[in-house]
């Protein structure tokens, strides 16, 4: 038997069940060991304790006595059968299976599975299944009429029995990644021994499929490199100055970021490259270091943000550090005044070498480039992907730098940008000290502005952050106006108040933030519009009330405002906690402060992260695996493939036609083409 023969050589195939099967996609031996199961059911062996309701047992049952199909309301059938079991007897009850009489016999004993409930004496289940094997997972196939999961199983035990599959990854990967060779992992994804064997299955199979995947983006790129021709940047022998030039020692991540970039920049082919940071890690100067390199070879560099805050603050950045070495920068929004705003769009057209620092306003039509070396955005989930394609299209030759904060929108933009490279600020700056985060009642509130006090007193400064802007229909959540009121006049007395939310105009939003930068207030109270990428290192204490209506990533985005200087700082988070599941939610965030994980549970949360869950991801083309819930293997994957794809050795060279090779072949459904 050959993998690639059809499946009608299979025992039990015969005209009618083939077509069934071909009508799934499955025509070859290879296509059914490649059809994954898209769950699987686990089964507990029956305990008292068990007898919920909700959990799936397994049980040993004799058939006692069967009844005729009575209807019932709604043209319903239903048929009862009694079982005689080690827990008392077992009603069984089928609605709509009117024949199911027929497969059992009084008299026998059976193994099924099913949800059971105590009543008195009896137990009750509804529509139990017959277990035909004694095992404690079961894959769940997708399914069509006349092809069931135990057809599947019956071939697929044919199919094992014959055939191995031949391993398709060096064995110097598997040995580093710990994982198991190709042909355990698809025997165990289709028959699990255990629970660990299944995972180590599933790993392997989301590793090799994410390996696959890592291979065709680059040879994409590969593609696309050959194709355009960009710019040559070369590194500027004043680089070092600026470096030391900076008032902080660059940490080892950043500098290897940094690296990274200039590399790119030397190499004719256009830059795309994605660089991705926790909160707080430092991206901005990267950005600012590598646009300096852009615009000494006589270029122009843009950097987009999204929002005009924050292109305030990055201009002010920019200006801080890279004016004293000569370099032009303006700041372009929608708020830029129409005499300043000709004068920067016919510098642009120019060619002047500069940096331009703005929001969407940078991608409006009239605004051309010349000369452009390199985009920067600050995407954090803002940007649309028109949006950036627009900015990409003002120069087909520039590099391109994408930053964002968390592994969400991160993925998503490996996935619609299927040809970023990735660059990771996987440390925070030395000084930082760990964000001393609370959860509190909302009940104890007089508490937690008693910190706010005592930190102002001490020249620091606090954000308190709530989800609305005015008093909600309830009057139940504290609005931003609503706090402003009251904490004037009660716990925050006396204390230089402002207040930011999204409804001011930018004039005003500009006003107050750099009021708040500056130290002028020591307090801001505020809506989200500070949520991502507000940067002022003396503030060193979040209040976040009703912090029961954020999602986790959002916590962790605005806990980052705070412990950006060497302050001790603080989070404290004001809940109205009713339930154990908000309790538990947001005790997260006390115990961790890394971005990855947090990002993590906060996808368990909404019910995504199964561990066996299999389903199909956006348009990847990935079957088993889920970028963002296997972002860490996928990193790891995509490490690899580089590594085997760039390599100039004679050896690489092999590994990697032979590797490509074998992904068309053994894995058909991550074509190449
Ligand atoms: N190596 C370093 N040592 C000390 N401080 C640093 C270092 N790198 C950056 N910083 C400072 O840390 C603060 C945060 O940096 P930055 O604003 O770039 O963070 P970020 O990665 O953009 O975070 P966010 O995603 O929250 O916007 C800034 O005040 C910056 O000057």
């Amino acid at each position: 038997m050959e993998i690639n023969d059809s499946i009608r050589v299979l025992k039990g195939v015969g005209e009618k069940t083939g077509l069934l099967l071909e009508s799934l996609g499955i025509f070859t031996l290879l296509d059914l060991l490649l059809y994954f199961p898209r769950a699987y059911d686990t089964f507990r062996d029956a305990e008292e304790s068990y007898f919920n309701g909700q959990d799936k047992l397994k049980l040993s049952a004799t058939l006692l006595k069967k009844t005729r199909p009575i209807r019932t309301g709604g043209g319903r059938t239903l048929t009862t059968l009694t079982f005689d079991t080690e827990y008392g007897p077992l009603k069984a009850m089928y609605f709509n299976m009117p024949y199911i009489g027929n497969a059992f016999q009084v008299g026998e004993n059976y193994r099924i599975t099913g949800k059971f409930l105590r009543k008195g004496k009896n137990l009750e289940t509804v529509n139990p299944a017959l277990l035909r094997e004694d095992v404690e997972i079961i894959p769940v196939y997708p399914l069509s009429k006349g092809v069931t999961n135990h057809l599947l199983r019956r071939l697929l035990t044919q199919v094992l029995e014959r055939v191995i599959f031949n391993e398709n990854l060096p064995s110097s990967i598997l040995q580093e990644e710990g994982l198991v060779p190709l042909d355990e992992a698809v025997r165990n994804l289709h028959f699990p021994a255990d629970e660990e064997k299944l995972r180590q299955a599933l790993t392997r199979m989301r590793f090799q499929e994410m390996f696959a995947y890592s291979m065709k983006i680059l040879l994409a790129r590969s593609l696309r490199d050959a194709s355009t021709a960009g710019q040559v940047f070369r590194m500027s022998p004043r680089l070092a100055q600026l470096k030391e030039a900076i008032p902080f020692q660059l940490t080892p991540a950043q500098n290897r970021v940094i690296r990274e970039i200039l590399q790119d920049q030397k190499k004719s082919a256009p830059m795309n490259r994605l660089l991705q940071g926790d909160v707080g890690s430092g991206k901005t100067i990267v950005a600012l270091i590598t646009l300096f390199n852009v615009v000494e070879n006589g270029c122009q560099g843009a950097f987009m943000a999204p929002t005009e805050i924050l292109a305030k603050q990055h201009y002010k950045e920019a200006v801080r550090l890279l004016s004293p070495f000569g370099v032009e920068i303006e700041e372009l929004t929608g708020s830029t005044k129409k005499k300043d705003r000709e004068r920067i769009l016919q510098a642009l057209r120019e060619g002047k070498p500069m940096i331009v620092v703005g929001t969407h306003a940078l991608i409006e039509e009239d605004v051309e480039f010349s000369h452009l070396g390199m985009i920067v955005t600050d995407e954090q989930h803002r940007f649309g992907v028109n949006q950036r394609a627009r900015l990409r299209n003002k120069s087909q030759e520039a590099e391109v730098l994408v930053m964002s904060a968390t592994p969400i929108p991160r993925t998503m933009a490996l996935t619609l940008y299927a040809d970023l490279d990735l660059s990771v600020i996987d440390e925070m700056p030395r000084d930082r000290k760990i964000i001393e985060t609370e959860l509190l009642d909302a009940r104890e509130r007089e508490k937690c502005y008693r910190k706010v006090r005592d930190e102002v007193a001490k020249g620091r400064q606090a954000y308190v952050v709530t989800p609305l802007i005015d008093l909600d229909e309830e009057g139940e959540l504290n609005s931003v106006m609503g706090l402003y009121e009251e904490l004037s006049k009660g716990e925050l007395k006396g204390i230089r108040l402002g207040v930011l939310h999204g409804k001011m105009t930018s004039k005003e939003k500009d006003r107050v933030m750099g009021e708040f930068s500056l130290g002028e207030l020591q307090v801001l109270i505020a809506t989200t519009v500070i949520e991502v990428g507000v940067n002022v290192p003396n503030a060193s204490v979040m209040v976040i009330e009703n912090a029961e209506r954020f999602g986790l990533a959002q916590l962790h985005q605005l806990r980052g405002r705070v412990g950006r200087g060497a302050y001790q700082s603080y989070c404290i988070m004001l809940a109205q906690i009713r339930s154990q599941t908000t309790r538990e939610r947001l005790e997260i965030m006390v115990k961790s402060h890394d971005g990855f994980f947090i990002a993590e549970e906060d996808l368990k949360q909404r019910g995504t992260g199964e561990l066996f869950g299999v389903q199909q991801s956006g348009n990847s083309g990935l079957v088993l695996s889920d970028l963002t819930r296997d972002y860490a293997l996928f990193q790891k994957a995509h490490r690899h493939a580089r590594t085997v794809y760039g390599g100039n050795s004679p050896e690489d060279q092999r590994l990697r036609a032979q590797i490509l090779d074998r992904i068309q072949r053994s894995l058909k459904y991550i074509s190449l083409d």
